[in-house]
């Protein structure tokens, strides 16, 4: 509701417009409603007295006797274009609350409305991007407007944002915008405004004090009103922000260099070639990466990547396209060894070749990795034979039950390769059918006991199977103690079979969870043992048969062999790798033992796991009993 008192109210409410008004008969009578007509209330652009008001042109204001105002609609124009709105039906209250309601209710005329109020001159709607939202920062800086921060303007926070131009204008907040409270305080006074009187009607609105005081010294110096207004109707044509922004004192100045009513779009020098570059920066790049052309830019082969740089604005050298792809064709040739079922690569020139191949590698080649050379070992075809017999190395499931095995029996896991079906294989040689018994642990010279029967001792690092191996050579689990952990025999342990052998548990050597004193004890020990023991027929080396033959084993070995003892090596676990890799390691151990005296052949291969190569190594320790 406006409640104007007279023609000098009116021209407060409008203050930045030159007002001709014609009060009706009425209108003198303060208490009634206002009834009045208001024509051509327009200021020229040129008007001196008016200076930030040149581009507004007010048209009946209609003052019905319902007590509600209806401003019909507005026009503002300016070195190009203009534009038409029409507020909503006031309500206000006061000449701020009223301009402020009245311009965030501003529509946009259609052109039957236009027509309907005798607008036919008016210019063709100017289209642009409604913005249903407040943008974001990157949206805005798109758009070429640097610099934007969130929208500090109450209306725009208020009033259901989506008011881009607005947001973008309202780089500062509005207190810098304005000036100090000082020129504010003048300002205000130079436009007449009680002070006193704005307070008494501020409490009423019902507004925030901060906001509204700071709404009410905006719209109270003209010029920054007129910005607001056309702000805030600015999110239909953004041009009108452009128009409006260099107008305000204050602002960075952003001034669109050519304006084009008509296109729709304002656009700002130096900045439009940021916002092309960025749009075909990334159409380009993208069609280079393809291999395409780009369509629109007619790129030449050649010239794409100054074309790039040119697009992307950068100082960077461009990338030189050709080196990027003669990299790229680098290629390692590798090939899978046909007999190799771990499906091993191997790099083109350490191919496998016979046993020329390895002298070659061997001798010509210096940096050759060792599981190269383990990879050009060549085993010989009795060797993959027996091993395929056996079915020793790592086995799928689907190949036990193919060869006939009953994969579902459980423990002791020997019966899986022997025993067909149900039937459980009997042990070949007698002598393992016996009990195992535990006889004795020592763990000094003093404390071993007495030689009675021929014994066979299993020696090898720690954790290399050999307690395991005792157990599956009698299939009786559990009298040797196992563990993952490596070092958990620590003694020498005698076992007798059916008094007529006696298998030596050794411990191990090499890393083992123990005090360090008391594991160079017992290697010390188990060398003395195996150097010195009487009864000794044999000494079973176990080899993990996955890293082969290590330094300790060697040291053992050339004791053993300066000893004459003989000795035997076991290849264990056997299971875990390829049988390829396995002969490959018999093969490689054999090379390396093949001087020693010593050594008893063959190189045993077993799984205590899987049951395999057990029996053959039976049969190999069932020799030395005497009968
Ligand atoms: N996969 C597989 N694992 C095995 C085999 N033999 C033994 N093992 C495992 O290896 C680990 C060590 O076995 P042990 O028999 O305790 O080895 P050890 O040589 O007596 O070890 P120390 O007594 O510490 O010297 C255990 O977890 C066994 O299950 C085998 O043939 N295949
Ligand atoms: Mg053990």
């Amino acid at each position: 509701m406006v409640r104007g008192r007279s023609a000098g109210h009116l021209r407060q409410i409008f203050h930045c417009v030159h007002l001709h008004m014609q009060p009706c008969s009425s209108f003198a009578s303060s208490r009634l409603p206002l009834r009045c007509q208001l024509r051509q209330l327009s200021c020229l652009p040129s008007a001196p007295t008016y200076p930030q008001q040149d581009a507004i042109s007010i048209f009946d204001l209609e003052m019905n006797g319902n007590n509600e105002s209806k401003l019909s609609y507005w026009r503002y124009a300016s070195q190009g274009g203009w534009n038409v709105f029409r507020p909503s039906t006031i309500h206000a209250q006061s000449p701020a609350s009223y301009q402020h309601k009245c311009l965030s209710g501003a529509k946009h005329l259609s052109t039957g409305s236009l027509s309907k109020y005798g607008l036919k001159d008016a210019p063709p709607r100017i289209k642009s991007k409604r913005s249903s939202s407040v943008p974001r920062k990157a949206k805005l800086r798109r758009k070429g407007i640097r610099g934007a921060k969130a929208v500090t303007h109450r209306s725009v926070l208020k009033k259901k944002a989506g008011n881009y131009p607005a947001a973008a204008v309202a780089r500062r907040p509005m207190s810098r915008v304005i000036g100090t409270s000082s020129e504010r305080e003048s300002s205000i006074r130079s436009k007449g405004i009680d002070r006193q009187r704005q307070q008494g009607s501020r409490s009423k609105e019902n507004l925030s004090d901060s906001k509204s005081r700071e709404d009410e010294m905006e719209r109270s110096i003209g010029r920054k009103t007129t910005v607001n207004k056309f702000n805030s109707k600015a999110r239909i044509n953004p041009s009108a922000t452009a128009i409006y922004k260099p107008s305000v004192a204050g602002f960075r100045q952003k001034k669109p260099s050519d304006l084009d009513a008509t296109a729709g779009r304002p656009e700002f020098k130096g900045e439009k070639r940021k916002v092309f570059v960025t749009g075909h920066k990334k159409l380009s790049t993208y069609k280079i990466r393809k291999g395409r052309r780009d369509s629109k830019a007619q790129l030449g082969e050649a010239d794409r990547p100054e074309i790039i740089a040119k697009l992307v604005g950068s100082k960077r050298d461009p990338v030189p396209v050709k080196e990027i792809d003669e990299k790229t064709k680098i290629k390692r040739v590798m090939r899978l060894d046909p007999r190799d079922n771990t499906r091993k690569r191997i790099v083109e020139g350490h191919q496998l070749q016979a046993k020329s191949g390895l002298l070659e590698m061997q001798s010509g080649e210096k940096n050759v990795s060792n599981s190269a050379l383990f990879r050009a070992i060549q085993p010989s075809e009795q060797l993959l034979d027996h091993i395929e017999k056996l079915m020793l190395g790592r086995r799928r499931l689907i190949e036990w039950r193919k060869a006939g095995y009953d994969v579902k029996l459980k423990a002791p896991l020997d019966d899986i390769p022997l025993g067909k079906k149900d039937e459980r294989q009997p042990i070949t040689d007698n002598i393992f059918r016996n009990k195992l018994k535990f006889v004795a642990a020592a763990k000094q010279a003093v404390s071993l006991p007495a030689v009675v029967l021929p014994e066979v001792a299993f020696a090898g690092r720690s954790n290399v199977g050999k307690s395991s191996l005792i157990n599956a050579l009698t299939r009786q689990w559990g009298v040797a103690r196992t563990s993952e952990k490596p070092g958990l025999t620590q003694t020498i342990n005698f076992f007798n079979l059916g008094s007529r052998l006696c298998l030596v548990d050794l411990p191990g050597y090499g890393f083992a969870f123990a005090k360090e004193e008391t594991k160079e004890a017992w290697e010390e020990f188990v060398k003395e043992f195996v150097v010195t023991r009487k009864g000794l027929k044999r000494v079973c080396v176990l080899v993990d048969a996955k890293w082969g033959l290590k330094p300790l084993d060697e040291e053992l070995l050339s004791l053993m062999e300066r000893a004459q003892t003989k000795y035997q090596i076991v290849l264990t676990k056997t299971d875990a790798l390829s049988p390829l890799d396995l002969a490959r390691r018999a093969t490689q151990v054999q090379d390396a033992l093949k001087s020693n005296k010593s050594l008893v052949q063959p190189v045993m291969m077993v799984s205590a796991k899987t049951g395999g190569g057990i029996p053959a190594f039976r049969t190999s320790l069932a020799k030395l009993v005497v009968t």
